[in-house]
């Protein structure tokens, strides 16, 4: 059947698109972009006052199935993400048991294609059980559709493991996306060290401990030419070393989380908000200055929300012995628009750039442009849809977001996948 979306400001970076038009849709793709198009028979949707963009991708967040289902599980995760305006989210490793051979990247698959609201990108571990000691079966989940290795929860203590896995990753064209954090020098960290952490009596979680690795890895990438991707970065000086890297010409990406943009480590106050407890951590208000102005500068390539979902009673504890994490994905968009567009520091076509272009590339996924022949992965936006983030409103399981009560601006009202609607109006389509 046809689809004909009209009266939509059309926004597409790659294809030089950023005007009122139509796009018509059949069997799944996109076969037509223009005025006043003909279709005899179809559905037509009036976007009057909405921007449609290529389907937006988080590459970055955890459905916690298999194995911690009372977090998160693929049903839930995939709603929250089209609620967010995702059409794919690519799936960390760090499950139960851990994604590292081609069952687990199968299961995700399987999962994602019966009830699964978006697109899943199973990505697969770098070592057996994240324990950084012997390497995954990398040769067969590649073969098996996992888009990219990473370890994440976790770094890759040892240098001449990290070797192994980008030696072997770029025998198949993927890229390895690390968490970098040295075991040693973070410890039993809490919160990023400094006055902040002093202030509050708990134990630092160094920058060195990060920078350190993002060194290493830049370094080993280098040796390897294996494409190295640096995961939800946190500070000035890690960015001042991707910009290095970069203009080196070393095949070197970043991403960062809007939780590391728009909050930071005085946000932690003597109410110890386990909500804010996530890993690495909210960094200095100078970091958070950093991370924009390489948001803005072009410098970061990705925004991801490491949506990682805990339960009530998990978060509901001391600050020390909370699990470090925050859910992202329905605050995402809004946040982005709320401080970066509607304030004119960035535009549409930047944010664009950084939340369907890059993760697509850096995945190595085929391109959705607003174009003939493209698949029709689609987000709608209301520019300026103003709403307030309230714990009861979350579509995951999981409601541990850093940002509840803040009034926001922009939502996806209406989301595509594969020329079909997996929201509608701002509703789920069930
Ligand atoms: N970011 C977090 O604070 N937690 C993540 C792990 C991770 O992304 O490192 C999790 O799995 O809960
Ligand atoms: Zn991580
Ligand atoms: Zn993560």
């Amino acid at each position: 059947m046809a689809l004909l979306l009209k009266n939509a400001h059309v926004i597409d970076p790659q294809v030089g698109l950023d005007e009122t038009c139509e796009i018509l849709i059949r069997d799944g793709k996109i076969v037509e972009v223009g005025h006043d198009l003909d279709m005899p028979k179809g559905v037509e949707r009036d976007l009057g006052g909405k921007i449609v963009v290529p389907g937006l991708v988080d590459m970055h967040v955890h459905l916690r199935e298999p194995g911690y289902e009372q977090k998160e599980d693929i049903a839930s995760g995939t709603r929250a993400a089209a609620k967010g305006g995702f059409t794919g989210v690519c799936a960390m490793p760090n499950t139960l048991p851990v994604c590292d051979n081609a069952v687990g990247v199968e299961y995700v698959k399987a999962r994602a294609a019966a009830v699964g609201k978006c697109r899943v990108y199973p990505s697969g571990a770098c070592t057996q059980g994240l324990k950084g000691e012997i390497l995954s079966e990398m040769g067969d989940m590649a073969a098996h559709g996992c888009v990219a290795f990473t370890d994440d929860g976790r770094g890759v203590q040892g240098a001449g493991m990290m070797r192994r896995v980008m030696d072997y990753a770029s025998q198949f064209g993927k890229a390895v996306m690390v968490h970098c954090q040295d075991d040693d020098l973070v410890g039993a960290g809490q919160v990023n060290e400094g006055v902040v952490s002093t202030r509050l009596g708990m134990l630092g979680w160094p920058a060195e401990g990060e920078e350190l690795e993002i060194q290493r890895d830049i370094a080993l990438c280098r040796l390897t030419g294996c494409p190295l991707h640096i995961q939800h970065i946190t500070t000035k000086r890690g960015l001042d070393m991707v910009r290095a890297a970069k203009a080196e010409g070393l095949p070197v990406t970043c991403e960062v989380t809007p939780h590391h943009l728009f909050l930071c480590e005085d946000d932690i106050t003597d109410e110890y908000n386990t909500f804010l407890k996530v890993n690495p951590p909210l960094r200095t208000a100078e970091d958070a200055k950093a991370l924009i102005e390489g948001v803005v500068d072009g410098s970061i390539d990705a925004i991801v929300t490491d949506h990682a979902p805990h339960t009530e009673f998990e978060k509901n504890c001391e600050f020390e012995l909370a699990p470090f994490g925050m859910i992202g994905l329905e605050t995402s968009l809004a946040l982005m628009n709320t401080h970066l567009v509607s304030t004119g520091k960035i535009d549409w076509n930047r944010l664009v750039q950084m939340m369907a272009v890059a993760p697509r590339e850096i995945l190595r996924l085929e391109p959705v442009t607003i174009a003939e022949g493209s698949v029709a992965d689609l987000t709608v936006i209301d520019p300026d849809l103003a709403w307030t983030v309230t714990s009861d409103g979350f579509a995951s399981k999981a409601a541990n977001s850093g940002f509840i009560g803040a009034e926001l601006t922009g939502r996806a009202t209406d989301v595509y996948v594969g020329g079909y609607a997996t929201l509608e109006d701002g509703e789920i389509v069930e």
